[in-house]
């Protein structure tokens, strides 16, 4: 049988590409919707060389798409279960299963070179930004793809020859401005995000993070905002109490009760909105006793009334409770993080957000939705899935074919059209697949930060270095400043105590507006003789631009439209000073917006 396969293959292909396609070594990221698609066309179109990775378990909800799973495969690691599921379909691949995070550091540039190319299958920003960056560094050709209800898309990225991942600026996630999350909700949604963002991480996740409320805000909402810094360290005080019997109301009373008496006094707020209502626990529980409200087989698809949500709140905060005291038992530091297929957590949201809409006057949502607008679902259709797997078998041929510029993207748009689009040169300034780099082989427990600077970052071009200038010179690990002229408190420290491990890419920016830098950081193999703290294994490419362009650069980025690379930077600087992460929302300040609540 899978001679034959391999028969018809060749047909298909021809020898030459049949060839490339056997002897080629592929790294598949993410076993989900498109993965389970990649992985079966890779075993059945002759690829026989595969690196799966994973870091998931399957979830029930996977299995309508994932077909490579099925329910006795619940909680198992999806890697391994891909694995074995797509080796029936072609015994003669070889796949290799990992159940990681591919941004760990055992995964190095080095260990991404030995591939032919790279397939993402992903779910989220962040992975993919860091696949990509990690293909830039070794030079592999990456297929990115992804998939959004009927909407689809699967690309090349080829370093110097495409765009990368980030040549084009992404849209920024939607925000809400925090007063209107805490104070002065008008749509279910900010009730969600409230009941999600704020409360569910303060009684349950990590609330011992330093507020950043307490910074320096503007005259107008300063009475507000030391409101709402009260209001939190008094949730603080409460949370003391979990696992008390009287914990559920203690929480109610303080949120659906004093709290909004608090707004309530502030009249200006109430001017030209319509009051909320408070809550009164005593009246809600003798009401819910009369009519005997239960919480037991409360429908998904239905919207609970007033007294089913004050029952389903109490019921859902007993369960968290005891289950965050639990696991805190086993370990001090434990926290329940948010999850929408927890079904604890996913009843706590949306009786919690319905008792705020009911405050407000905001219409009620049913469990069915509070899933969908919390977790950000929009439904996965395994049709796209399936189509989008296929071009990007497609697109691995081009790149055998080292077809790279003709390798067109491919879109699946509205209405199912399926639209072709040349890929695109890099962006010329283009902060991640633009820059100069090598790698540096270091000792992590000896070499310092200063060591890096000098023998390398202010090593002239003549020698091999970057021959920047001391001053101007800033260091990052992604978005973290680690250096600067003025934040030098690291210098002196190993590169393991400064938080880099092997694997790490800094990246080395100058004030100037020069050309950045990135340094891939290795370590020394064991068997390795060096005298030096540290060795660099190639010259640093000298910069594309003349001295000329990049003085224009820096002439721009001093005026009004500072680039993107400037912006990051800075709000780097700032985010170091001013930024604090409740559940998986990041409050910043922002100079216009008072704060805003990034989701
Ligand atoms: N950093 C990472 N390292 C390894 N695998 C990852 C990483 N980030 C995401 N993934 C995996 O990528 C896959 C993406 O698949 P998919 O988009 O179908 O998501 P899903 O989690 O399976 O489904 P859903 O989000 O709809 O429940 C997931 O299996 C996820 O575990
Ligand atoms: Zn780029």
């Amino acid at each position: 049988m899978s001679s034959n396969r391999e028969s018809y293959n060749i047909r298909v292909l021809g020898k030459e590409l049949y060839n490339k396609v056997a002897s080629s070594k592929v790294l598949l990221v993410g076993a989900g919707g498109i993965g389970c698609e990649l992985l079966k066309n890779l075993v059945m179109s002759g690829f026989k060389d595969i690196v799966a990775i994973d870091l998931d378990t399957i979830d029930i909800s996977n299995l309508n798409r994932q077909f490579l799973f099925q329910r006795q495969h619940v909680k198992k690691a999806k890697a391994h279960v891909a694995k074995e599921s797509a080796h029936k379909f072609n015994p003669a691949a070889k796949i290799e299963s990992l159940q990681s995070n591919i941004k760990e550091s055992q995964f190095s540039v080095q260990w991404f070179k030995q591939f032919t190319m790279v397939l993402n299958a992903l779910d989220n920003l962040d992975a993919r930004r860091h696949v990509n960056a990690m293909c830039l560094a070794a030079d592999v050709p990456l297929v990115e793809s992804g998939t959004q209800g009927y909407l689809g898309q699967a690309y090349v990225i080829k370093k110097f020859e495409t765009e990368c991942f980030d040549c084009q600026p992404k849209p920024t996630p939607t925000t809400y401005p925090v007063c209107t999350i805490r104070s002065t909700p008008s749509a279910p949604i900010h009730c969600i995000v409230w009941a999600k963002s704020f409360l569910f991480s303060q009684l349950f996740g990590n609330s011992e993070d330093e507020d950043a409320m307490e910074e320096d805000h503007s005259e107008e909402n300063a009475q507000e905002l030391a409101a709402l810094s009260r209001e939190t360290a008094e949730l603080k005080q409460i949370k003391e109490a979990v696992g008390s019997a009287d914990y559920a109301k203690k929480v109610f009373d303080k949120v659906y009760s004093t709290d909004i008496n608090r707004l309530l006094s502030m009249e200006s707020m109430w001017a030209k909105r319509a009051k909320p209502t408070p809550l009164d626990y005593d009246n809600l529980e003798r009401e819910s006793a009369a009519a005997e409200t239960s919480v037991v087989g409360l429908p998904d698809q239905k919207v609970w009334t007033l007294k089913e949500n004050f029952e389903m709140f109490k019921n859902s905060v007993v369960r968290l409770a005891t289950r965050y005291l639990k696991e805190k038992e086993a370990q001090s530091d434990a926290i329940l993080s948010f999850d929408k297929d927890d079904d604890d957590a996913m009843d706590f949201v949306t009786a919690a957000s319905n008792l705020r809409a009911h405050v407000f006057n905001i219409p009620t949502k049913s469990l069915f939705d509070v899933k969908s607008m919390a977790g950000n679902i929009i439904p996965a259709i395994a049709t796209t899935n399936a189509v989008i797997a296929g071009f990007v078998i497609m697109k691995a041929y081009g790149i055998l074919r080292g077809d790279i510029k003709n390798n067109p993207r491919t879109y699946l748009t509205t209405g199912s059209r399926l639209v072709q689009e040349a890929n695109a040169e890099p962006n010329p300034n283009c902060g991640v697949c633009r820059s100069r780099s090598a790698t540096v082989k270091v000792d992590f427990d000896k070499t310092t930060l200063r060591d890096l600077i000098q023998k390398v970052i202010l090593l002239s071009q003549e020698e091999g270095g970057a021959g920047m200038v001391e001053d101007e010179v800033a260091i990052m690990d992604g978005s973290r400043m680690i250096y600067d002229i003025e934040f030098d408190d690291s210098v002196d420290l190993k590169l393991r105590e400064v938080g880099l491990n092997p694997g790490t890419i800094i990246r080395v920016t100058q004030d100037d507006g020069g050309e950045d830098v990135d340094l891939i950081l290795e370590a020394f193999d064991a068997s390795e003789e060096h005298d030096d703290s540290l060795k660099l294994m190639n010259t640093i490419p000298k910069p594309k631009q003349t001295k000329h362009e990049s003085e224009e650069k820096k002439r721009k980025m001093d005026g009004d439209d500072a680039d993107l690379d400037h912006l990051s930077r800075q709000t780097a600087k700032k985010a170091k000073v001013s930024h604090q992460v409740i559940g998986d929302v990041v409050v910043l300040e922002d100079d216009d917006e008072d704060l805003v609540l990034l989701d």
